[in-house]
């Protein structure tokens, strides 16, 4: 994974503009879509049963987020979800909260039976979800990212997942080989759905990654899922790097965080990139 193939992967969100189906929480949807129309893909906050699962097979992508899962919204993720998987839908589940509440904890895991393609969360998130710890302080980690690097292995184990697990260094592994990403920004925490909204961009990235929807070899060659989601991680944390250099706070941020995603072209990524 480099600069190159993520520019690369960047062009090909904005030139094929991938439709991504979000069943998200109600505190980051308005975000989330801006943040997926300002990096060029296409947003639908499909998340109604018997819609959720019949647009599942036609997106680009989907994205479940745990975030506030109301009754109705539960039953259209587990519609959604066994869609993607059998439709071959590349989908990225992202467990908020898991660990520290109980239904979602229970719906999170039953998800994975549906095989999702990648996971993000914060450490503790992440843990939990594979059953390794019990979860952080509500929405927020009490975790390291590398402190989750076993629940990475066993979620590929389990249910074939890259994951992706954020913090000051973001870190992304297929359970075999790790990814660090260095760059990003502070800010992206004092703003709702830093996080949330880096699990859609994901999404998009994985829309676009060459990954073959009927199980065959991946275009992008067999490490692109791992490839795709770091660099969905290095685009973002490269645009929030730009958008704190000139924000007054939180406010200002999340602002010109939506120009930068936009903005944010190859020298940009060149500059700004700490991978290892
Ligand atoms: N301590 C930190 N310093 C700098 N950047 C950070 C820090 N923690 C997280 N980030 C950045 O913020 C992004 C979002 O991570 P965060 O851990 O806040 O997600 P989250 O807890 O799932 O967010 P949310 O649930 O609020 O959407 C990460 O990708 C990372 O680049
Ligand atoms: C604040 C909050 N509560 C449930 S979901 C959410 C958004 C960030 O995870």
């Amino acid at each position: 994974m480099d600069v190159a193939y993520t520019s690369e992967v960047l062009a090909r969100v904005r030139a094929t503009n991938p439709l991504v189906q979000c069943l998200t929480n109600s505190v980051v949807t308005g975000f989330t879509a801006n943040v997926l129309l300002a990096l060029g893909a296409s947003p639908a906050m499909t998340d109604v049963p018997r819609e959720s699962g019949p647009f599942a097979e036609i997106a680009s992508a989907v994205l479940i987020n745990t975030g506030t899962p109301h009754a109705e919204q539960r039953n259209a993720m587990a519609e959604a979800a066994k869609a993607a998987h059998r439709a071959g839908t590349p989908w990225v589940l992202d467990p908020v909260a898991v660990g520290s509440l109980p239904v979602r904890t229970a719906l999170a895991r039953g998800l994975l039976d549906f095989r999702p393609t990648a996971v993000r969360g914060n450490p503790s998130e992440i843990i939990a979800l594979a059953e390794l710890g019990g979860g952080g302080r509500g929405t927020d980690a009490i975790d390291t990212p590398d402190d989750a690097l076993p629940a990475g292995a066993a979620l590929a184990a389990s249910c074939g997942a890259v994951t992706a697990v954020s913090g000051r260094v973001d870190l992304v592994t297929d359970g075999t080989r790790v990814i660090r990403s260095a760059s990003g920004t502070s800010l992206l925490t004092k703003i709702t759905g830093g996080g949330c909204a880096l699990g859609a961009v994901t999404a998009a990235f994985l829309a676009v990654a060459g990954a073959d929807r009927s199980g065959g070899e991946p275009a992008d060659g067999p490490g692109a899922v791992l490839n795709a989601t770091a660099a969905a991680t290095v685009v973002y944390t490269a645009a929030a790097e730009m958008a704190a250099e000139s924000a007054g706070g939180p406010g200002t941020f999340a602002g010109l965080f939506l120009d930068a995603l936009a903005a944010v072209d190859t020298a940009d990524i060149e500059r700004r990139a700490a991978l290892s």
